[in-house]
């Protein structure tokens, strides 16, 4: 088999800084297709500059980064245009016609959203102008998903029924993903692998093997927590 085609995202010897600062610091990764990766590490360690990077957004200083072309983002926020129905928001930049139509409802239908395709973004709650945003991502067919934080502005409960959502949506769709969070306990119950950043580089990367659903007390998910704690400076003695 040829290691390249099991490979959705390769990144060698990444650099970039701002001014004096190191964000990335010659950075090796690898994504495999399918895989769910979550990213953790402590705020201003260049996990969205990572993002960027690999979304294109952002030029590295230095280093080689192969991407697929189809690949899409999920912010925080989910950037719906307030003008233009959630049909609309979904073909955004698409070509227009029935096929375009068909697949953004379809989209629709999967997050949960089939009778909302004509409303306007501003008559939707947080939780559903998100789940707006993941169909407009899946539309794109993604090979490269890229999760910005997508779930830290929503309720507790709404962000646990996304994050079901997104893991059930990847396991049907099987992008490779990237997903940026601060929450421990989100990175335990969707990761295939989780990663954390330090210092510009990656100072723990950890497969997770346990099937899912995973129950939160599994002694594996526990032991994997109290790892990802403790990398990221929280005491877990209290
Ligand atoms: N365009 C920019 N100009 C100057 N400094 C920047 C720029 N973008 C990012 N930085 C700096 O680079 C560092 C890393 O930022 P980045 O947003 O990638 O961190 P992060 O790990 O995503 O942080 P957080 O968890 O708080 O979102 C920060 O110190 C930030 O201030």
């Amino acid at each position: 088999m040829d290691p390249a085609a099991a490979t959705a995202v390769r990144v060698r010897g990444l650099s970039r800084a701002f001014g004096a600062k190191t964000v990335l610091d010659g950075l090796d990764l690898d994504i495999r297709r399918g895989e769910f990766l979550v990213l953790l590490g402590p705020s201003g360690t260049g996990k969205t500059t990572l993002l960027r990077i690999l979304s294109g957004l952002e030029a590295p200083d230095a280093g080689e980064v192969l991407v697929p072309p189809r690949r899409t983002t999920v912010f925080q926020e989910p950037r719906l245009i307030p003008a233009r129905r959630v049909l609309s928001n979904v073909t955004l930049g698409r070509r227009r016609g029935p096929a375009t139509r068909e697949a953004a409802l379809r989209a629709l239908a999967e997050v949960g959203l089939a009778d909302k395709a004509r409303a306007w973004p501003a008559t939707l709650s947080g939780g559903e102008a998100q789940r707006t945003a993941l169909a407009r991502a899946l539309v794109r067919e993604p090979e490269l998903l890229l999760l910005d934080e997508p779930f830290a502005a929503l309720d507790a409960l709404t962000r646990l029924r996304m994050q079901d959502l997104v893991a059930e949506l990847c396991a049907r769709h099987r992008p490779a993903v990237l997903l940026v969070t601060h929450d421990v306990d989100e990175a335990v119950r969707l990761a295939d692998r989780v990663i954390v950043l330090h210092s510009g580089r990656i100072a723990l990367d950890r497969r997770v093997g346990t099937d899912h659903p995973r129950h939160r007390d599994d002694p594996a998910v526990l032991a994997l927590r109290r790892d990802l704690l403790t990398e990221l400076g929280v005491d877990t003695a209290h």
